[in-house]
């Protein structure tokens, strides 16, 4: 099953044509990897994806050139984790904070307070027991898991990860690879964007966007099998 469709898709900040008719596919189940030198727009993409942004060109997700229902879309933005140690969130308070646009403002005064579904966002990427932390004191490695959560909370259809891997350490970096990739075995569909070849060692399709804002899908057993000297941005 096609979830998302892009056709000719263009996208210009001002005069700065960043995409120019980028079409691809994506099949439920797919893992694609996003990769690009800088500035080549990859967060622009994800962005169009979710309609923050508006460009020419059709996208359909689930089929639907129209869709509204976002909260089928988890989205991991870039640098999201950048927190003031003195953010004053629990764990517990921002991954339920993902429940509200899926049961509605209004009810989430109705007195159900969801511990079931966030405790098991948080089994999920193995954080349970941090519930009651304070957001800002955890590592790099432990908010993302946190924010993926938060994103897994809402039973989203597909996931959309800008550079979740950037500035984690190594040992962390793995677990937090392995976490997606289990993600995607279990059939997530994933969308993520990385200049990192290991980060998207997992990834069945590869998606390059090159400079002249053209981009081009692969299979990852291809784009792995030329080599990472090949792509000069990795
Ligand atoms: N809000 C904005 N206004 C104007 N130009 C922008 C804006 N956001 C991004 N750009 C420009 O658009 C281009 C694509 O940016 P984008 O962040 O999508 O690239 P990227 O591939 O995600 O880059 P990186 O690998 O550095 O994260 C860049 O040249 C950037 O400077």
């Amino acid at each position: 099953m096609t979830v998302l469709e892009v056709e000719h898709l263009s996208y210009a900040y001002g005069p700065v044509h960043v995409l120019k008719d980028v079409s691809f596919k994506v099949e439920k189940g797919d893992f694609v990897g996003i990769t690009g030198a800088n500035g080549t727009g990859k967060s622009t993409l994800l962005k169009l994806i979710l309609r923050l942004l508006h460009g020419s060109g059709t996208i359909r997700v689930m089929g639907d050139e129209h869709f509204k229902d976002y909260s089928k879309v988890g989205y991991l933005s870039q640098k999201v984790t950048t927190f003031n140690s003195d953010f004053p969130a629990t764990v517990d308070e921002v991954v339920r904070a993902n429940l509200y646009p899926k049961i509605g403002f209004l009810r989430r005064y109705s007195g159900r307070k969801f511990g079931a579904e966030v405790d098991r966002a948080l089994a999920m990427v193995g954080m349970t027991g941090y519930k009651h932390h304070l957001i800002g004191e955890l590592s790099g490695g432990q908010q993302q898991r946190v924010f993926i959560a938060r994103m897994l909370v809402a039973e989203p259809e597909i996931l959309l990860m800008d550079e979740p891997t950037v500035g984690i350490d190594p040992k962390s970096l793995a677990e937090l690879v392995e976490l997606i990739e289990r993600l995607n075995k279990e059939g997530m569909t994933i969308l993520m964007t990385s200049h990192d070849l290991h980060s998207l060692r997992g990834a069945n399709k590869i998606l390059t966007l090159e400079d002249d804002g053209t981009a081009f899908m692969q299979d990852a057993k291809g784009y792995f099998a030329e080599g990472a000297d090949h792509h000069g941005h990795i």
